[in-house]
């Protein structure tokens, strides 16, 4: 956010200059103050002529002459709801689009980042900002808006015509606003603690719930899931008395700014009421004066309540905002360079240079001084042990990560692996590909939804699926995902072949595939693979040192990087990092 924490608690004295970045909130802004100078107006006029009307009849006057006064108190007063309703529905409708714009422009960034940011911000959390902190941002946006013009405007025009009619009262509204002022920014500090508490609360509370729907067959299957429902409550209880004590503070606070304003408006009564009595001042306008207190501190008082019914949206357009404003090197890269990335061909070459990656909460560089060169439609393995950084070597150039320094060339231009080009020619298969809640035929087809009956069946055929189809009720029609029909891992991963094979990208990345697989399993899923293989760049990450027989050329990695790299008889002969793990291996088995 531009501006520091104070001025997010006081609310009444700056303006969240962040607001003004979104389209259409200058033009929206200036409506408002327009409007609301208009409602400031009619507010004044409508406590002039009810003051007149009230001291005419205390006067004796009859009800007949007091009626233009009443007519004309009727009139502002419509005028006066009339520039409310056009502020609200201003103030609605461009809260409505900023809100769809901010959901678009979120989701957008969260597919350049990929699957790296559910990693690092948890699925819950990025679940919840999408929902319901988009509706939040709206609320917020809503609310906040005519409030902070409202508060900046009305006093101010009730305050020059008070000093104006009475010096004394005014003086009195002058001096007790800063009071109030200052009383609501140490209430708003306090809130402020405490909704970033709750806000981080919340997110251990999304992440948490979605990680134990996620492992619950896990959890029941070790008989830990009665205990794991007591982690749940113990989580679930932080948050809600957080909430309780967020609602607290909100409680006081209003309590608190009413006492503050009906003492002040009770000053200015007494301080009337005593020069009424002796004659220093009128009737009339000493009741135009009193009307009128009570609406100079009414938009202070609701900013207040609104503030803390706001603030979680205040908050969620924060995040949602930071997050949109996460780097990528795709944006950084121009259209033309864009247009330089070429199609991934048997001829293609892409080059590694002392690329290195490091997380973002990570103490030491995950990738180090990476050098490697891809050429055409080569089959290499990437192999190490656990934690050696395969993973993330494949997030990378998978684009789903970007490199923290070094360059990579593709046919000897500048190039980023999260360029839309590049990502438009990967396959990607990890450990567990995901099913989405729908038919075969729907998973199969999720990337290339305008694939023909034709095409699908060849897929369904390549990845040998067809026995599995064959026996399920509804055929292709077979809902499969969460709700529908459970496949087991082998299944799981034929769908994923079936996309690949349909996609049919020129590169396949692959993340440990089998590594879950029993070993009947993967003999049975090797062939197909091997076949879709075939006229691809392959970039296979494995423990299972088996498939570095089709591979043409091996790259060992060690503590994030490259020991060693050649072609299976180069790194037996060499009697290095390859070797010894494959005696390892050998040894396992014997
Ligand atoms: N999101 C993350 N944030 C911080 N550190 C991470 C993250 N993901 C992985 N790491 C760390 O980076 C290192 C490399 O992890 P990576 O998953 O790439 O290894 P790997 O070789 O694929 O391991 P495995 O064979 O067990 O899957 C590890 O030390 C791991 O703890």
């Amino acid at each position: 956010m531009a501006l520091g924490k104070l001025d997010g608690v006081s609310p009444s004295l700056s303006m969240d200059r962040e607001l003004l970045s979104y389209r259409g909130a200058k033009p929206l802004f200036a409506l408002t103050a327009l409007l609301t100078t208009l409602q400031g107006l009619c507010l004044i006029l409508q406590a002039i002529f009810l003051g007149r009307m009230i001291s005419g009849l205390f006067s004796g006057k009859q009800i007949a002459s007091v009626s233009s006064d009443l007519l004309l108190f009727f009139i502002v007063m419509v005028c006066r709801y009339f520039m409310v309703f056009l502020i609200k529905r201003a103030c609605y409708k461009f809260a409505d689009r900023t809100s769809v714009e901010l959901r678009r422009a979120f989701l957008k960034k969260l597919f350049i980042i990929g699957p790296q940011s559910a990693k690092r911000e948890g699925t819950g959390a990025l679940v919840s900002l999408a929902l319901e902190g988009v509706l939040q941002a709206r609320r917020y946006l809503e609310l906040f808006i005519p409030k902070m013009v409202a508060n900046g405007i009305i006093p101010v025009l009730i305050l020059i015509y008070v000093f104006w009619t009475d010096r004394m009262s005014g003086l009195i509204l002058l001096i007790t606003m800063p009071v109030l002022i200052i009383f609501m920014i140490l209430l708003g500090l306090a809130a402020q603690k405490k909704m970033d508490d709750r806000w981080a609360s919340y997110r251990v509370l999304s992440n948490h719930f979605i990680d134990s729907l996620r492992g619950l067959s896990t959890l029941y299957y070790l008989g830990i899931s009665k205990l794991h429902m007591r982690t749940i409550n113990r989580v679930s209880d932080k948050y809600r008395s957080m909430t309780m004590g967020t609602l607290r503070l909100a409680f006081l606070s209003s309590f608190a700014l009413d006492f503050f304003t009906m003492l002040s408006i009770a000053f200015v009564a007494v301080a009337l009421g005593i020069r009424l009595v002796d004659g220093h001042i009128l009737l009339e306008p000493a009741l135009t004066v009193l009307i009128l207190a009570p609406e100079y501190f009414l938009p202070v008082r609701e900013l207040g309540q609104d503030y803390h019914a706001t603030l979680d949206g205040k908050e969620a357009t924060k995040q949602l905002k930071d997050y949109t404003n996460l780097p990528t090197d795709l944006e950084n890269m121009s259209e033309a360079d864009h247009q330089k990335s070429l199609r991934w061909t048997k001829h293609a070459l892409l080059k590694m240079h002392d690329v290195t990656f490091q997380y973002t909460d990570a103490e030491k560089t995950t990738l180090r001084e990476i050098n490697m060169n891809l050429r055409g439609l080569e089959k290499v393995g990437i192999i190490g042990a656990s934690g050696a950084g395969k993973s993330t070597l494949i997030d990378l150039i998978g684009g789903f990560i970007s490199a923290s320094s070094g360059t990579v060339q593709l046919n000897d231009q500048n190039f980023a692996f999260s360029t839309q080009r590049w990502r438009e020619q990967v396959t990607y298969i990890p450990q567990h590909p995901y099913l989405f809640s729908a038919t075969i035929r729907d998973n199969i087809a999720f990337y290339k939804p305008d694939a023909t009956d034709q095409q699908i069946a060849q897929a369904v055929q390549a990845a040998g699926l067809n026995g599995l189809i064959d026996h399920l009720p509804e055929g292709m029609d077979e809902q499969i995902g969460s709700g529908g029909r459970q496949l087991s891992g082998g299944q799981e991963q034929r769908v994923a072949l079936a996309r690949a094979f349909l996609c049919d990208r020129p590169i396949l990345l692959l993340d440990e595939p089998t590594a879950h697989l029993d070993i009947e399993t993967e003999y049975e899923l090797k062939q197909p693979m091997l076949q879709l293989f075939e006229n691809k760049l392959v970039i296979f990450a494995t423990h299972r040192l088996h498939w570095m027989e089709q591979m043409d050329r091996i790259v060992v990695l060690h503590n994030g990087k490259i020991a060693e790299s050649g072609t299976q008889d180069e790194l037996i002969r060499k009697k290095g990092a390859y070797f010894d793990m494959v005696c390892a291996q050998l040894e396992g088995l014997l």
